[in-house]
C-alpha cells in the first residue's frame, strides 16, 4: 500500500471544509501505487481520490501535471480532473505535502493484460500523444539518460544483494547507453512516461481512462512506446509475447504512424526504458522508508526484460512488419 504520509481524520475534515464536496463519510489509504500517498475519500457528494505528492515530485512541477490533465481532457482524453477549492485553487497542502483532490474514474486496471488490452493502450497512447501536441507548458524528463547514473550510484554498492553480478550488469548497460548511442532527433512531445497497466482503466476491453501523470514530461514520443512495450507485452514469467506487441504497435501505428527512424530506434529506447525502471525499482527496493505502507516492485523483473531487449535487432523481433507502421 502506498501511504507514506498519514492523515488524521480531523485534519482531513478541516482540509475538505475548503472544498464544496460535502461531509466526509469515510476514507482509506489505497493499496496500490508506489510513488505517492493516495486515499479514497467518500463524502456526501461521492467518491474522490486525494493524492499527497511525495519524494520524486517537486512542488513547482505540479502545475505542469495539473495543466496537462485539464488540457488532455479538453481534447477528449479521459483522465482525472483536479478539483478546485473554494478559493479556486487545485493545489494546496495537507500534512506537510502538496495535496490535490481528483475525481474518481470508473473502470479497473487489467491484472493480466491480453492482446485486446494491449491494442487499447496502443490506441490510447497515440491519441494522448496527438492531444498533447498543443499543450503549452513543458517539463524536461528528469529520468532520461542523464538521470540514470545518480540512481545507479545510490544503489550500486548493494545491488548484488539482489542478484550476484547485478552492479556490473547495470554499469555496463549504463556505460553503453551513455556512450552517444541515445537518439537525439526523433519526434518529441508530451509523454506519459509511466503508462503501466495499473495506470490504465478499462471497462471490459475498452479503455475508460488514463491516470497518474506524475512522470509526464517532454521527450521522444517513441520512448513512451518503448516504456509500454516493456510494461504490457511480457508474460508474468517475463517471456516476450509477440501477439501482444503486434496488437499494441499496430494499434498505436493506426493513430500515429511511427517514422522509420523511430522504428529503428525502438529496441534501443526499450533498453533504456527497461534500465530506467530497473534503477528506480532497485533504489526503492533498497530504501523503503521506515513505517511506510508500500509494496516495492520487483527490480529483477526488469533485469529479464532488459536482457530480452538487448537481444532485439529490429521491429521484426517484436512481431511487426515495418511497412504497416511507417509514416
Ligand atoms: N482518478 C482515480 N480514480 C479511481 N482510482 C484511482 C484514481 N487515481 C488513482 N486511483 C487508484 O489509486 C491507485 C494508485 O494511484 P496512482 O497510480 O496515481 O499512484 P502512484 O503512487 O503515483 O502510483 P505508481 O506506482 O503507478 O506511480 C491506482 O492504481 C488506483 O487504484
Ligand atoms: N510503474 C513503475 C512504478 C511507478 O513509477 C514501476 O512499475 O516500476
Amino acid at each position: 500500500m502506498a501511504v507514506y504520509t498519514d492523515v488524521a481524520a480531523d485534519e482531513l475534515a478541516d482540509f475538505l471544509s475548503h472544498f464544496e464536496l460535502g461531509e466526509l463519510l469515510s476514507y482509506k489509504g489505497i493499496a496500490e501505487g508506489v510513488e505517492n500517498s493516495n486515499f479514497l475519500l467518500h463524502t456526501s457528494s461521492g467518491y474522490f481520490i486525494l493524492t499527497l505528492y511525495e519524494k520524486r515530485v517537486a512542488r513547482n512541477e505540479l502545475p505542469f501535471f495539473l495543466g496537462l490533465m485539464a488540457h488532455l481532457a479538453s481534447r477528449g482524453i479521459i483522465c482525472p480532473q483536479p478539483l478546485k477549492n473554494k478559493s479556486g485553487e487545485a493545489l494546496s497542502e495537507l500534512a506537510g505535502r502538496p495535496a490535490v483532490i481528483i475525481n474518481f474514474l470508473e473502470g479497473i486496471w487489467p491484472r493480466k493484460p491480453n492482446a485486446a488490452h494491449c491494442a487499447g493502450v496502443g490506441q490510447a497512447l497515440a491519441k494522448m500523444h496527438l492531444a498533447g501536441r498543443d499543450f503549452a507548458m513543458t517539463r524536461p524528463n528528469a529520468l532520461s539518460v542523464s538521470g540514470w547514473r545518480p540512481l545507479f550510484d545510490q544503489a550500486a554498492s548493494r545491488a548484488d544483494e539482489l542478484q550476484h553480478g547485478l552492479a556490473d550488469f547495470l554499469r555496463a548497460e549504463l556505460d553503453y547507453l551513455e556512450g552517444g548511442v541515445w537518439p537525439k532527433n526523433l519526434p518529441q512531445g508530451v509523454i506519459h512516461a509511466d503508462l503501466f497497466p495499473d495506470n490504465v482503466f478499462f471497462l471490459g476491453e475498452k479503455v475508460s481512462g488514463l491516470i497518474d501523470f506524475t512522470f509526464a514530461c517532454n521527450d521522444m514520443l517513441a520512448y513512451d512506446v518503448a516504456i509500454c512495450l516493456n510494461a504490457w507485452c511480457f508474460e508474468s514469467d517475463c517471456s516476450f509475447n509477440v501477439t501482444k506487441a503486434r496488437a499494441f504497435l499496430n494499434a498505436y501505428g493506426r493513430e500515429r504512424a511511427l517514422s522509420e527512424a523511430e522504428q529503428a530506434a525502438l529496441p534501443l529506447l526499450a533498453r533504456g526504458a527497461a534500465l530506467r525502471f530497473l534503477l528506480t525499482r532497485l533504489v526503492d527496493f533498497l530504501n523503503v522508508p521506515p513505517g511506510a505502507l508500500v509494496r516495492p516492485k520487483d527490480p529483477l523483473e526488469y533485469v529479464r526484460k532488459l536482457r530480452f531487449q538487448q537481444s532485439v535487432a529490429s521491429m521484426r523481433d517484436y512481431g511487426v512488419e515495418t511497412s504497416g507502421l511507417v509514416a
